[in-house]
């Protein structure tokens, strides 16, 4: 596999400069031990204690500089890197900024894409919906706009439309509904050129797992008699196995698992209910797995 890189030897990486996905991209970065600017402003920033560089650019544009080359590593949307047709890859999914992209058109209007033939779809991602829409044979007449994609059809320009949908509230706005399969189920990815590995993506990769782990992971510690201790790792199994140490009091044990933050609560309950006391649940705040 190719292999890229500065010449400065940094990693660089490439990051919303602005919009929906800007926010907690930086502060997803920021958990995992890197440097973020403080100014809105700012369009690079090097953080030499940890080999990087980071290019705060419109997340449209940032899969077009991975897929160059120009830039090693990028943060943007799934929907955004299918649409630009770079030449990048999507290496991980980042777990913020989930959207699902849908057709919309006047409430009643549409029922599937089929009827789409020979109207006239107004959206910003013209590379996803010609995509979607030739692999249906679908012939329809895609109009190109920057945003604010909803009025197009109360303007005349456009029978229907196909834009990002997150909580739906813009489309109620406009009085229009979803019709038709989803297009695309999009969220923030990690992306990199296609078939090249830079160096130091593994290290860059790593910390940003760990992130994701501590988020969606908490640290579970409680005591247990030892004849309780098999239905209470059964509940609390951890990630390669509990740590069980012995207690200072006779026939106890103390254990530490990872647990899914979800439903730890629950568990909690369930492991006080068969015996387990001085539960503590802590959170993680950085991880390597
Ligand atoms: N509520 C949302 N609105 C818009 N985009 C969202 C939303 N939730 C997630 N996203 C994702 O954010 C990315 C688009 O970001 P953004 O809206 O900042 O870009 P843009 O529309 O090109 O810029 P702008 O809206 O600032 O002109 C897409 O990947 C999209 O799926
Ligand atoms: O389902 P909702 O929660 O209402 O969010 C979806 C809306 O948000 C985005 O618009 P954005 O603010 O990015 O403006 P734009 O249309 O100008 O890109 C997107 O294009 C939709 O219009
Ligand atoms: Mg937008």
């Amino acid at each position: 596999m190719a292999s890229t890189g500065s010449t400065s030897g940094l990693l660089r990486i490439a990051v919303p400069n602005k919009g929906a996905l800007s926010a907690a991209a930086s502060e997803m970065l920021r958990e995992a031990g890197y440097r973020q600017r403080d100014d809105a402003k700012r369009l690079t920033l090097i953080d030499e204690e940890n080999g990087v560089e980071f290019f705060y650019l419109r997340p449209r544009d940032i899969a077009l500089y991975v897929g160059e080359g120009t830039l090693d590593i990028g943060i943007t949307g799934r929907d955004l890197l299918h649409d630009s047709g770079a030449k990048a890859e999507e290496v991980l999914r980042l777990g913020f900024g989930r959207s699902r992209f849908r057709f919309a058109g006047p409430a009643g209007a549409f029922a599937e894409v089929e009827q789409l033939d020979g109207r006239r779809i107004a959206t910003s991602y013209v590379g996803v919906v010609r995509e979607f829409l030739q692999q249906r044979g679908v012939d329809a007449d895609v109009v190109r706009l920057d945003g604010a994609v909803e009025t197009s059809i109360q303007l005349g320009v456009a029978d229907a439309i196909a834009d990002v949908v997150e909580t739906g509230s813009t489309l109620r706005q406009a009085g229009l509904e979803v019709f038709g399969e989803t297009i695309l189920d999009s969220e923030a990815v990690m992306i990199t050129r296609s078939g090249s590995v830079p160096s130091g993506l593994e290290i860059f990769r790593r910390r940003i797992e760990g992130v994701l782990i501590a988020r969606s992971y908490v640290m579970m510690d409680y005591d247990i008699r030892a004849e309780d201790l098999a239905a209470a790792t059964e509940l609390t199994p951890g990630l390669e196995g509990p740590t069980v140490s012995p207690l200072h009091r006779e026939g106890w044990v103390a254990v530490r698992a990872m647990v899914p933050r979800e439903g730890a609560q629950r568990l909690m309950d369930d492991l006080y209910s068969i015996g387990a006391r001085a539960i503590l649940l802590t959170d993680i705040h950085a991880c390597r797995l």
